[in-house]
């Protein structure tokens, strides 16, 4: 589904925390959104996924049945079936302990697509979404007993259950082995889908990810693809941080080396390399 974010702002707690981003991600690619803790990550997340009405600009997504001649439509002026049925947003996790199963949690997915009588049009879709997610052992364990990483798969399950054309990641990562992790992202990196999952952890999205986007403040401080975003420069700008950056000697993609350093005090106001010096 095409993707356009177009001059985005708002406002929480009466500080722009998303000031005026403008991004394309690809249409069917998996894109990276960056950046420090409080960048702003998670809101445009929510922006896009049309759980929040920016204050200014517009999230326009392709319609449906696409006909050649029509424009994108803002995703808030979506209803709440049609968009549930073409955007699926996976949140960081909440502590919950709902009595269900785990396949049970995983059909919540599919409750855009019920018929009048509760009926699943497709009844192999549950089964799809916890194959892709690894997750097909824990199908008839109770959803409160499972761990972190357990859970996340569960998460990551549902969101697939909901087949949807957009799909939003938060952390996908977060809990999960590192087998999990790299299986995870080369399976939703392989999906048709548009993808735009938050990471923290540069090495998966320099990895994984055909585009990336880093925020800074709220603010878009790099876009493209990560072989030419993910420099040392733009990663101290952005982070406060030194690093090296190596190529895989097998894909030929980033690998971002940290050493052990001074803590900075305070990043946001000791960076030595500036936005403007990175790029
Ligand atoms: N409901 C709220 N009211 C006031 N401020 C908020 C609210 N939600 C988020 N913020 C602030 O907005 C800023 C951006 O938060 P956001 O969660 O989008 O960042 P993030 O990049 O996802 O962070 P993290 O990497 O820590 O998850 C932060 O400074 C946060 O404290």
């Amino acid at each position: 589904m095409e993707l356009t974010i177009d001059g985005v702002r708002t406002r929480l707690g009466g500080r722009w925390v998303v000031d005026g981003i403008d991004a394309t991600p690809p249409t069917g690619a998996l894109t990276g959104l960056l950046g420090p803790n409080g960048s702003g990550k998670t809101t445009l997340l929510r922006l896009i996924a049309g759980l929040l009405t920016p204050e200014g600009g517009a999230v326009l997504v392709g319609r449906a049945d696409p006909d050649p001649a029509a424009a994108p439509v803002p995703v808030h002026t979506l209803g709440r079936r049609a968009r549930a049925r073409r955007i699926a947003l996976l949140e960081q996790e909440s502590a919950s302990t709902v009595p269900l199963s785990v396949r049970e949690v995983v059909a919540l997915g599919r409750i855009p697509y019920r018929t009048l009588w509760g009926a699943d049009p497709d009844d192999g879709a549950v089964d799809r979404a916890l194959d892709n997610a690894r997750a097909t052992h824990l199908a008839d364990r109770a959803w409160s007993d499972l761990s972190g990483g357990e859970r996340q798969r569960v998460h990551i399950a549902r969101a697939l259950a909901q087949e949807p054309d957009l799909l939003l990641l938060d952390e996908p990562t977060n809990h999960l082995d590192v087998s999990a992790q790299l299986s995870v992202l080369a399976f939703v990196r392989g999906l048709p889908t548009t993808t735009v999952a938050a990471l923290h952890d540069l090495n998966l999205a320099a990895t994984f990810c055909d585009h990336v986007l880093v925020l800074s403040d709220g603010h878009l401080a790099a876009a493209g693809d990560p072989r030419e975003v993910l420099r040392p420069d733009l990663i101290r700008a952005v982070y406060g941080v030194d690093c090296d950056v190596l190529t895989h000697p097998r894909t030929g993609r980033p690998v971002i080396a940290f050493a052990a350093q001074e803590p900075a005090r305070d990043t946001s106001h000791s960076r030595e390399t500036t936005l403007e010096d990175a790029r």
